[in-house]
């Protein structure tokens, strides 16, 4: 909507209400070129290697850019999607679905914090187009300073450069919302279920985290470990839980999940299903480390059945969950208020 103007006011739009769906980002290609662009980006954010850059740019620069994108691309090489990256399919998906199922009522977009589509470049598509109010929803179900607040800042920087900044509202972290809870009982059963076999356990793998972040304050541990006790309580079983993808020499939190697929064999446990409940689209992180490497690794340890249970992706199940978690975080934007129009 654009409404009268006075005379010389340059024409804007307004009027308008949106969500931009948020994840972490992934490379373009999976070529290593691609996957090296995605990892300076990504590895320089402050919030993610929290290394002063004097001391962090030269090592990222010098040993990790020369390195590791041939092994990663390897990696994403393995799990790559007739239309993309997993983690960008999924959550492209997840976006058109909500937009379906909401209707006109909101717009629905997405972004990634690195990469494209970005942060800025869509909230300026989401502005001219005349959404003055904009619910930023960044999917990870436990707060983290390395992935939610690190968002935040994005979306800051981008509104610094606005005249007419859009009203913004933030998802918070849903690690312990009912809604979640309840979604991933529901999967988790209908997944156990239809496996040909009767796990002995069930491990939830989260991403990993330097230890320091817990001693400076950081949630992400504790809500990871909360999912995780919710979660069994609500199967009325045991939830293991282990933390995955360490990076680098600093301590990461504990149990590593390689390490716990390597032992639980040895400790009896030789039918297991994982299911990684701090992603909340399949990504390399998931396909390929759990899925594809902790499998062979659980085998290999001397276990005899593995089973991955996906993420919630774009299932209708997932769709359902946001549409009731993001339409309370609406409240008070979508009814009641009659919105202007000029
Ligand atoms: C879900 C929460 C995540 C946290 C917490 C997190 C922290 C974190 N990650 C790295 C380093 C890497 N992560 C990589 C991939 C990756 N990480 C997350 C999520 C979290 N990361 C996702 C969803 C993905 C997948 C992206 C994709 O394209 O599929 C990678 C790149 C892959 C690789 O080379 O292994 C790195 C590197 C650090 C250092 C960190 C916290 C300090
Ligand atoms: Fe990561
Ligand atoms: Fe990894």
């Amino acid at each position: 909507m654009s409404g009268a103007m006075p005379a010389g006011h340059a024409p804007v739009a307004f009027g308008k209400i949106a969500v931009l769906l948020v994840n972490l980002g992934t490379p373009d290609d999976p070529g290593p070129g691609a996957v090296k662009r995605y990892l300076r980006e990504f590895l320089s954010d402050p919030r993610v290697v929290e290394i002063p850059q004097l001391l962090w740019q030269p090592i990222l620069r010098g040993i990790i850019l020369n390195t590791r994108p041939k092994k990663s691309s390897h990696a994403y090489r393995q799990v790559w999607m007739a239309d993309g990256s997993p983690l960008a399919v999924h959550s492209r998906d997840a976006a058109h679905r909500l937009q379906a199922a909401w209707g006109d009522a909101v717009t629905v977009d997405w972004a990634m914090r690195y990469g494209s589509p970005g942060i800025a470049a869509r909230l300026a598509a989401l502005k001219d187009s005349g959404h003055d109010r904009i619910l930023v929803a960044p999917l990870y179900p436990q707060y983290c300073a390395a992935t939610t607040a690190t968002v935040m800042d994005e979306v800051g920087r981008a509104l610094a450069g606005m005249r007419w900044q859009p009203a913004i509202r933030m998802l918070p972290a849903y690690h312990d919302d009912p809604g979640y809870i309840e979604v991933l009982r529901a999967r988790t059963e209908r997944q156990i279920a239809a496996l040909p076999f009767v796990p002995d356990r069930i491990l939830a793998s989260f991403h990993g985290m330097p230890q320091r972040t817990l001693e400076l304050g950081d949630p992400y541990h504790c809500q990871c470990l909360k999912t995780a006790r919710l979660l069994g309580e609500a199967l009325g079983r045991e939830v293991l839980v282990s933390f995955q993808s360490r990076f680098g020499r600093a301590k990461w939190l504990e149990p590593a999940t390689d390490k716990v697929l390597e032992a639980l064999p040895g400790k009896g446990v030789t039918s297991l299903a994982v299911l990684t409940p701090g992603f909340s689209a399949d990504c390399v992180e998931t396909l390929e480390e759990v899925a594809l490497r902790g499998k062979e690794s659980f085998l290999g340890s001397g276990g005899r059945n593995f089973a991955f249970l996906p993420c919630l992706n774009a299932d209708a199940d997932a769709i359902r969950f946001y549409q009731a978690l993001l339409g309370r975080e609406l409240a008070g934007w979508t009814e009641g208020l009659p919105r202007q129009d000029g």
